[in-house]
């Protein structure tokens, strides 16, 4: 403890309830002298000397920390005020007195006196008397005078009865008992006994509440030494400590009178007021010498309580304490001389002063304090917000990764789960395999035959076509052999009747009939369709009439053509090129849309065995060249590839039937094949046609003609140019492919063009057109008119050949206004001869 003349401590004593530390109001701060007080407004703190928690600190620690120094003055002779403030029940008398566990501060201070070790000035022990009074309704009474007779007092208030009131005087209580003695156990008795005698009262704040205040004088003999230990009644509120009636709050109203003249005293000192106002009350008035004495010390200590309820009352004696600690220093009795008092005032001001100053730096400190922990709080929370910023941030990039993660598990778990189906599904595609196999064990067995079988069927169809192409490979050879040797024969006979076919053909163009041309020998006289074959393809004899195998017979047309159907009635034994020949005089054909008339060749021996033979040589050329053809597209129908040999003879290839028609009409029916075909029929290319007639056989090997048209001319228009010059429109169908192949139906002739034809010999302007025979055709019951496709051009020319003179011929038409082109044939015709062979 310091040289302070006044110096305040706090002593906090426990709950009342018994509650703990976290429900205390009152909290002591770092270093042990500052004091918090908290309540719904906030907290307040105050700096006291020092801060005393009664559950830390017993009573023998707390006076050991704050008391005993200054007991230790007072044994030396010095002066001290130890005083018990407070609200009623913060703990006064239990400071001052103890408890039947502790002593208090007036018996460890009784002690201490009694039995310090330290050297006395007179003798070794120490000889203390005591005084104890009690100011009571401001009165002071004397605790300690036994069988008094009390005093009258006022009127208002009864005088305690056996006890002896004092008065005072000069600060003093006058004739107040004293006991003394060396032994302070016999001294601490008796103030124990004597204080039992305070007047006390059960309020609401406490069951044994002080009603006076009790004041202990100690004064140590010889060295001069004082000790005052004040309790003073609690400051309480009537309505709070539950005063009833009117000496009750008389009570209490006095109690309170002597806590304000402390409280004003405190104050005045500590303003350097230059009058104290000792004499407001008892209690002032017997102190007046502890605040004005040089070298008194005062010792306040304070008792507050922490119980929330109380924290006014606590707050109002933390204030009066801060006050008194502004006392710096103690007024001194006023000097005798105005010099002496001159100087006091100065040093009173000095003092005052320097507790400014005092103040101010204390003020400074704290303020500096506080100032660096809101320094601190404030970088805290700078932190704290830099803490939550980055953990916000962090907390974002989670949810990102949380996200990103999440659909990453997402996508991998949807790709595990497809793999997972398709490797289910693959299992269940086997095992279900795998079942049927178990149910039809012959299924694989069966299938696998399957495939022998097309496989076979496959290749007896390539060792069909291999035969095929062998047979008319060797008959074409075989032929051109004999027709080149007939070839050259005929360019003998040439050269030897060339002055009779040019007589010939003068005869023609002049209009000779047939049977002028009889008489010739050397050329080939038309036969009547009614005339018989066999002897109508018979050359005319001439001279001799010889016609027997023993009878050389001219190199004629009609010998060649013999020699070559005999050659093919013997197979193998082709020695020499007989080959039967048609003549044709040059000039026979005329143009279209003069009279003209058609020649036509006959043959002398015209059996139908042989006839079929020719004409399969021809079959055969165009088979080769068609079996040599790749299909295009608009193209007839797909051919039939599995068609043999039919009527002795090899057969072309035969659409499969009307479905194939019917599919190239369906496939129009699509969106994609219309816009094919529009994009087509934009072309308008010159396009050849070349006609067959299907059911001659010898004039389906090669074209009977062809007609120069665009290729976007319907089939209808085609039939109709058809029908100008070969037969009529009516009596003949196309059909799809070379032979054999489905008939178009005359409704789909409006809707199909030129170029949905088969190409011809490959070229891309040349297109076939097969024609047969209708069959609701009247042609159809005429076996003429379906061996002879032709409308005799002569009917259309009034000619004069009977129309079955050209059943049997084949007839070359030149081309005219009708665009109708001849046949590769034609020059071979101008000559006069032609050779089936040709192609
Ligand atoms: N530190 C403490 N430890 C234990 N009990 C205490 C303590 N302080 C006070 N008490 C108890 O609280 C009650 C009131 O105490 P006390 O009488 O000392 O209060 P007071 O301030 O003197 O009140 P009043 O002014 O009304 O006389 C007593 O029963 C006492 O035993």
């Amino acid at each position: 403890m310091g040289s302070h003349p006044v110096e305040v401590v706090g002593r906090i004593r426990g709950h009342p309830d018994g509650k703990g530390e976290q429900s205390s109001a009152l909290s002591v701060l770092a270093g042990g002298k500052s004091v918090r007080l908290r309540c719904d407004q906030g907290y307040r703190d105050f700096v006291l000397d020092g801060v005393s928690v009664a559950e830390e600190e017993n009573l023998r620690a707390f006076y050991a920390k704050y008391v005993e120094a200054r007991v230790d003055d007072v044994r030396a002779g010095g002066r001290c005020t130890v005083m018990m403030y407070g609200p009623t029940g913060a703990g006064k008398s239990h400071t001052m007195f103890g408890s039947s566990k502790e002593a208090g501060v007036a018996y460890l201070a009784l002690h201490q006196i009694m039995k310090s070790k330290l050297p006395v000035p007179h003798g070794n022990r120490t000889n203390v008397t005591a005084n104890v009074l009690e100011i009571y309704n401001e009165e002071v009474y004397d605790l300690l005078a036994s069988n008094c007779v009390a005093s009258p007092g006022p009127k208002s208030l009864k005088p305690i009865p056996g006890r002896a009131r004092l008065e005072v005087r000069g600060g003093k209580a006058k004739n107040a008992t004293f006991i003394s003695g060396e032994d302070p156990s016999k001294l601490v008795n008796e103030i124990a006994n004597v204080e039992k005698r305070r007047v006390v009262k059960s309020t609401n704040c406490n069951s044994r509440s002080s009603r006076s205040h009790c004041m202990v004088v100690l004064n140590v003999s010889g060295a001069g030494g004082k000790l005052i230990l004040v309790d003073m009644a609690g400051s309480e509120n009537s309505d709070q400590a539950g005063s009833i009636g009117s000496e009750a709050k008389i009570q209490t109203g006095k109690i309170n009178q002597g806590n304000g003249a402390l409280r004003r005293v405190v104050e005045c000192i500590a303003n350097g007021d230059p009058y104290i106002p000792y004499r407001d009350s008892k209690l002032t008035m017997l102190l007046q010498d502890s605040f004005e004495e040089d070298g008194a010390k005062i010792l306040m200590i304070l008792c507050a309580s922490p119980d929330g309820r109380d924290a006014y009352k606590t707050i109002c004696t933390l204030e009066y304490g801060a006050k008194a600690k502004c006392i710096v220093r103690l007024p001194s009795s006023p000097p005798k001389d105005r010099a002496t008092f001159a100087d006091g005032m100065e040093a009173v001001l000095l003092a005052r002063l320097r507790h400014k100053d005092e103040c101010i730096e204390r003020l400074r400190q704290e303020y500096d304090q506080k100032e660096r922990e809101r320094l601190e709080i404030a970088q805290k929370l700078i932190q704290r917000q830099e803490d939550l910023k980055a953990l916000t941030l962090r907390t974002e990039k989670m949810e990102e990764e949380k996200v990103k993660r999440l659909a990453e598990l997402q996508a991998e778990m949807e790709r595990m789960m497809k793999e997972k189906a398709d490797e289910l599904r693959r299992e269940m595609e086997l095992e279900l395999q795998l079942q049927v196999h178990k149910i039809c064990p012959e299924n694989g067995q069966y299938r696998l035959a399957e495939l022998e079988k097309v496989i076979q069927d496959q290749r007896q169809e390539i060792a069909v076509l291999h035969l095929r192409a062998e047979r008319a490979e060797s008959q074409v050879q075989e032929f051109l052999q004999a027709s080149s040797q007939a070839w050259a024969e005929s360019n003998d006979i040439v050269d030897m009747d060339l002055s009779n076919s040019i007589c010939m053909s003068r005869d023609f163009t002049n209009g000779s009939t047939a049977d002028d041309r009889a008489g010739d020998s050397s050329v080939v006289s038309a036969t009547p369709a009614s005339a018989d074959n066999e002897q109508a393809l018979k050359p005319v004899e001439t001279s001799s009439g010889d016609t027997g195998e023993d009878t050389p017979q001219p190199l004629c047309p009609s010998n060649l053509e013999k020699k070559f159907e005999l050659q093919f009635e013997d197979k193998g034994k082709i020695s020499s090129a007989e080959v039967s020949v048609g003549r044709i005089e040059a000039g026979a054909v005329s143009p279209v849309g003069t009279k003209s008339t058609i020649d036509h060749f006959t043959s002398h021996e015209r059996v139908a065995s042989r006839k079929a033979r020719i004409e399969n040589i021809f079959l055969l050329c165009g088979n080769h060249r068609e079996l040599a053809k790749s299909p295009r597209r608009g193209d007839a129908p797909s051919w039939d590839t599995t068609s043999d040999i039919q009527d002795g003879h090899l057969s072309p290839f035969r659409p499969r039937d009307r479905d194939s028609l019917k599919a190239v009409l369906d496939s129009l029916s699509t969106p994609e094949a219309l816009h094919a075909a529009a994009t087509i029929s934009n072309d308008n290319s010159d396009t050849e046609v070349y006609v067959k007639w299907e059911s001659t056989k010898m004039a389906a090997g090669k074209p009977i003609c062809s007609v120069h048209v665009s290729s976007s001319t319907s089939l209808a228009d085609l039939r109709t140019k058809i029908g100008l010059h070969v037969i009529s429109p009516s009596d003949f169908s196309f059909s799809l492919g070379d032979f054999g192949g489905a008939p178009i139906d005359r409704a789909a002739e409006n809707a199909l063009l030129v170029r949905s034809l088969p190409l011809h010999e490959n070229n891309p302007n040349w297109r076939l057109a097969c024609l047969r025979t209708s069959a609701t055709s009247p042609a159809k019951s005429s076996p003429s008119s379906r061996s002879t496709p032709f409308k005799p051009v002569e009917n259309r020319a009034t000619s004069t050949s009977p129309p079955s003179a050209s059943s049997n011929k084949l007839v070359k038409v030149r081309g005219g206004e009708e665009n109708i082109a001849p046949v590769a044939d034609i020059d071979v015709l101008s000559r006069g001869a032609v050779f089936f062979c040709k192609h």
